[in-house]
């Protein structure tokens, strides 16, 4: 585990050219093995949950070319054997459970011992995965491993999901793409990167209706061929750099920033009193905005942000908003609809002086504009809770110590590259 030095306290100011979103590139790996043609994909960022995709892909056959500096990756899995020997998947990346389907296309079955996690947000359920795959012809055995096998091919099915899960209606799709006739999920996820996966599968020859609503229908296709495709910007990304500027009173810039998907994430920043601009593509977040809660036109109405579903405030991007939340005059409530332990970091922030109220597991005020102090805290295994801490710590005049903020590096490369190009003084130790 690797520790954050930071020595905070200094505007953080420059231009940011955000990485490849993890959340898209992690799925739409999981799918090319779903033909035999070589992949080329571009805008790859080297994150840690791709080297360990990559080396599971690797000891199962995989010939993997990776250019880390061009970004770019070649894949071919044609000579995969026809039986499939790990029986671990890729530890502490909850897209493991992406390669359910994929796998099963190829080998037909296959024998876990994992239940793929990821960040500690709460139990992060596989049944809604078994549901849809049984919903589509997998036979599934849970006696102390898990047994998951299909015939043949997956059959069409018509599903109405309980919720909106990301990596489920991604299992939906994959799985139903090389299906046997026409499938439907009824309540299906609609986040950029499920909406990216499923542009990245017609790229493939796949035949996909409704992306980007909640009710997808997917018209299996005998067999999927090799395509080239770039993964888009990060707006998980956008934003945390956006708010380290608006924390710190720097001026930031972010190129590529993907504005289509920000509305709703602008008001939020507008909530605490940060204002986005734009110069073509390219976000903007100006020097020394007086950070101040925006009082609701209703009377006696806490201000509030809250998470779920996209075209929901995304619920990974709270912690960096929480952390903004204590450098702003005013109260703030905080919803995540989504997670039932999405709020556990809050005692470590607690330790920087904020002061921030746990309601119930899914609901937070927090005070702003407490008096801070530099801290020594111990980062979760929550990417954007550490995120989150880091943030808070570059706010405040001093050194604190992040500890175990290496999650971070689940889905920021070159994090401390970067903000050391706008100003930052940080550094990893380990
Ligand atoms: C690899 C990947 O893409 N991970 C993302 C994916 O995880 P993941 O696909 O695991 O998240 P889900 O969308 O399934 O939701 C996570 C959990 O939230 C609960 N839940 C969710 C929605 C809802 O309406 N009701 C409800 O109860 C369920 O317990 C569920 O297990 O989506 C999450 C929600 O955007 C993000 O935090 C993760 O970064
Ligand atoms: C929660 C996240 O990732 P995972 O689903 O892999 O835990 C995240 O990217 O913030």
């Amino acid at each position: 585990m690797a520790n954050l030095i930071v020595h905070g306290g200094k505007p953080l100011s420059g231009t940011i050219t955000p990485s490849g979103n993890k959340n898209a590139v992690l799925p739409i790996l999981c799918a090319t093995l779903l033909t035999d043609e070589p992949v080329t994909l571009r805008n790859v960022p080297a994150i840690t949950d791709i080297e360990k995709l990559v080396g599971f892909f690797r000891e199962l056959g995989s010939l993997i070319d990776w250019d880390r500096e061009a970004k770019t990756m070649r894949l071919d899995h044609s000579d995969l054997g026809s039986d499939f020997d790990p029986q671990t998947l890729p530890q502490g990346m909850r897209s493991a459970v992406l390669l359910f389907a994929p796998l099963l296309q190829r080998f037909k079955e296959i024998h876990l011992d994992s239940n793929p996690k990821g960040c500690a947000l709460g139990i992060r359920e596989l049944d809604p995965h078994l549901e849809i795959l049984t919903c589509l012809g997998a036979k599934v055995d849970h006696n102390g491993e898990l047994k998951l096998s299909i015939e043949d091919t997956f059959k069409s099915a018509s599903h109405w999901a309980d919720y909106m899960s990301v990596t489920t209606t991604e299992t939906f799709v994959m799985a139903a793409a090389t299906g046997s006739g026409v499938s439907t999920l009824t309540n299906a996820a609609s986040e950029p990167h499920v909406q990216d996966l499923c542009r990245f599968l017609q790229s493939m020859g796949a035949k996909i209706d409704g992306i980007g609503t909640s009710v997808i229908t997917v018209t299996g296709v005998e067999k999927l061929q090799g395509t080239d495709a770039t993964i888009s910007s990060d707006h998980h990304e956008v934003a945390t750099f956006l708010a380290l500027g608006a924390i710190t009173g720097g001026h930031v810039k972010i190129s590529d920033s993907v504005p289509q998907h920000f509305d709703l994430i602008n008001r939020s920043f507008a909530k605490l009193g940060v204002n986005i601009s734009y110069e073509g593509d390219i976000a903007v977040c100006e020097a020394n905005q007086s950070l101040k809660v925006q009082q609701p036109f209703t009377s006696n109405l806490l201000p509030k942000i809250e998470a779920a579903p996209w075209p929901y405030f995304p619920v990974d991007l709270l912690p960096p908003m929480v952390a903004l939340a204590t450098k702003a005059d005013g109260v703030m409530h905080f919803w995540n609809k989504v997670y039932e332990g999405g709020f556990a970091w809050l005692p470590e922030l607690v330790k920087f002086g904020a002061h921030a109220v746990v309601s119930d597991p899914h609901r937070i005020i927090v005070f702003g504009q407490r008096p801070m102090r530099p801290a020594i805290v111990e980062a979760p295994y929550i990417i954007r809770a550490a995120v989150a801490l880091y943030m808070t710590a570059a706010s405040i005049e001093g050194r604190s110590i992040v500890k175990n903020a290496d999650p971070i590096r689940r889905a920021h490369p070159q994090f401390a590259e970067n903000l050391r190009k706008l100003g930052a003084e940080i550094e990893w130790d380990g």
